[in-house]
């Protein structure tokens, strides 16, 4: 599978594509230029190479392999100009030349971002359900919408394969070829998650949102940020001047606050604060749970009461819900289509219910991966029946959150199964052992506390426990296919996996009998 690419794409001149940037080399080839992108691998005769510096190589390594495969010319930065010689096709080279590659990318795909309505949004948790939640509202309205973001590229009810889906927020040269071929096939709308590093890589630019909207702040990715500051500046560019038409902000968030004020103190953008404080244009007020999955709270805008509904759980989901009605309103969408839209909104592995039929357990498959987002989901599960969890934790990846994962999975459930994530490079035993440890620290008097090797055998296992009355939460992997392991990714969908383990529980024995023995 390769990136995605619009069927057609009209040849320009390269200089003018890269007119008015400040690049040095061959400015003033007329070499028509009909596709760019990042890898060799992908290049197409008459396209712009980008070799750009990766986390082993640099992509100059690869131009000769890029004009081999027809590469019309190479745009670089100063390292890789030092590593080309001799390649026969214009070579442009800039000091900034993620800027330089994000213009180029655009007008290459005639500037697709306006001919849509574009909403984006960033923060550290909840991109993938705000955008979510913006699409099914603008579907309510009649329009049709794509989504961009860690759950894959969709347009309506397709889903727009790509080998670059595992990204939250694609490279600049995927990006614009994506809205493209959203534009080609009738998108009159695309909400797109933009990551921290979307923004201190240029990956958005030169797009001016229709809407773009800021959720929360917290600590994530300081190993790529240098500083939590860092972190949020990042995100707060989001935000600068000529960024985005209007700025959803949620003000109840101390980053948002700073976000809102930088915002109203430039004044190019309308800034629409949404929060619980009565200061709030958009005010959330009187959230209550409906069991078992489902949310309803008022909002109060422009002295009119709403009633919002969701059928996901958890005040946190209210909250970009809230933010997620403001942006569209910001857009012109009516209210009546926006909460229509949201009040039936469903989200691949995000508090997704496992349908199993009658007389089954409430399986709820979440792709909650952070101390703060197991908290979220379990305590959105508290009160229903006895609570059986299935955690494990990636490896590779921050250590620091294993035993709190576990300390607070062992805190809110009556059975914490605890297993595997994606591996990766590290030994599965040694990490269970660190969520295990903070698991039993936290344990409570009369609850279960289980270690099952492997996420096959765990999910069996939380199904063979479970009864009518019982909710099981399979946490972690939420919409993943696959599972990472030190040599290979193989099939592995918890959804499936809940599925089958609960119609081979059924095979094995009486539910009703097998209920409560947790
Ligand atoms: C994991 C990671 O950091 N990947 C980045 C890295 O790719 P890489 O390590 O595969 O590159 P490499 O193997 O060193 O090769 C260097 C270059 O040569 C090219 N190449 C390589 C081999 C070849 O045969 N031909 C060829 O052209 C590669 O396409 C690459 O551009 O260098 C590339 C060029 O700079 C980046 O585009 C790419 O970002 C990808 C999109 C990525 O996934 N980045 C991560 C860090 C990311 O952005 N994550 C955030 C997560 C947000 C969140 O979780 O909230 C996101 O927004 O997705
Ligand atoms: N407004 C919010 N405030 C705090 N936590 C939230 C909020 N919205 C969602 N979350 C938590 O964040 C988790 C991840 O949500 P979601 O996938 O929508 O976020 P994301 O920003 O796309 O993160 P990722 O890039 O890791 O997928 C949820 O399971 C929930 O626990
Ligand atoms: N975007 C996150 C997702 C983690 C999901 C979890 N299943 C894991 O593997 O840790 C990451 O790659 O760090």
């Amino acid at each position: 599978m390769t990136s995605i690419r619009p069927t057609h794409t009209t040849a320009a001149p390269l200089t003018d594509l890269v007119a008015g940037l400040d690049l040095v080399g061959d400015t003033t080839s007329p070499v028509p230029i009909s596709g760019v992108s990042l890898s060799s691998q992908e290049i197409q005769p008459g396209w712009l190479y980008l070799a750009l510096p990766g986390r082993q190589r640099h992509g100059a390594e690869f131009a000769c392999a890029a004009v081999d495969s027809g590469a019309a010319a190479v745009l670089t930065d100063p390292e890789g100009a030092g590593l080309l010689d001799g390649l026969g096709v214009p070579v442009l080279v800039a000091d900034d030349v993620r800027a330089a590659m994000a213009t180029v990318s655009a007008r290459v795909f005639g500037h697709p971002s306006r001919r849509l309505t574009t909403l984006g949004v960033t923060g550290t948790n909840g991109k993938t359900t705000t955008v979510a939640l913006v699409k099914a509202g603008l579907m309510a309205g009649g329009r049709l919408a794509g989504t961009i973001g860690t759950i894959g590229f969709r347009l309506g009810g397709e889903e727009l394969r790509s080998s670059r889906s595992t990204v939250t927020t694609p490279e600049s040269p995927d990006l614009q070829a994506l809205l493209a071929v959203m534009v080609e096939r009738g998108a009159d709308a695309v909400a797109v998650e933009v990551s921290s590093h979307a923004m201190a890589l240029n990956r958005v630019d030169p797009i001016e949102f229709d809407v773009a909207a800021f959720l929360n702040l917290g600590r994530d990715h300081l190993d790529f940020h240098h500083s939590i500051e860092d972190y949020f500046e990042a995100k707060a560019k989001l935000f600068d001047a000529g960024r985005a038409r209007s700025s959803v902000v949620w003000v109840d968030d101390g980053a948002g606050r700073v976000i809102a004020d930088r915002v109203a103190a430039h004044g190019q953008s309308r800034l629409i604060t949404a929060g619980t404080g009565p200061e709030a244009d958009y005010r959330m007020s009187d959230y209550r749970p409906v069991h078992p999955l489902g949310g309803v709270a008022t909002v109060t805008r422009g002295g009119e009461d709403l009633t919002l509904e969701l059928s996901l759980p958890g005040v946190y989901n209210m909250v970009d819900a809230v933010v997620a009605l403001a942006m569209l309103e910001a857009v012109g969408l009516p209210a009546e289509a926006a909460l229509r839209g949201l009040s039936k909104a469903q989200i691949p592995g995000r508090m997704q219910r496992v349908d199993l039929g009658v007389g089954a357990p409430l399986v709820v498959v979440d792709f909650a991966h952070t101390p703060q987002a197991v908290e979220a989901a379990l305590q959105s599960l508290q009160g229903i029946g006895t609570l059986i969890t299935v955690l494990g934790c990636g490896g590779d990846r921050d250590a620091e959150k294993r035993p709190e994962m576990g300390a607070v999975a062992a805190r809110l459930s009556d059975v914490t199964i605890i297993t595997d994530d994606n591996p990766r490079s590290e030994d599965p035993a040694a990490i269970r052992a660190e969520v295990m440890a903070g698991a039993r620290a936290a344990q409570r008097a009369g609850t279960q506390l289980i270690e099952v090797p492997g996420r096959r055998a765990a999910v069996e296992n939380a199904l063979q426990m479970a009864g009518g009355d019982t909710v099981v939460a399979i946490l972690g992997k939420g919409h993943e296919r696959g599972q990472i392991l030190a040599d290979r990714t193989v099939d592995f969908d918890d959804v499936e996996e809940a599925a089958r383990a609960w119609s081979r529980a059924g095979e094995e024995g009486d539910p009703d009998a097998r209920a409560h023995d947790a």
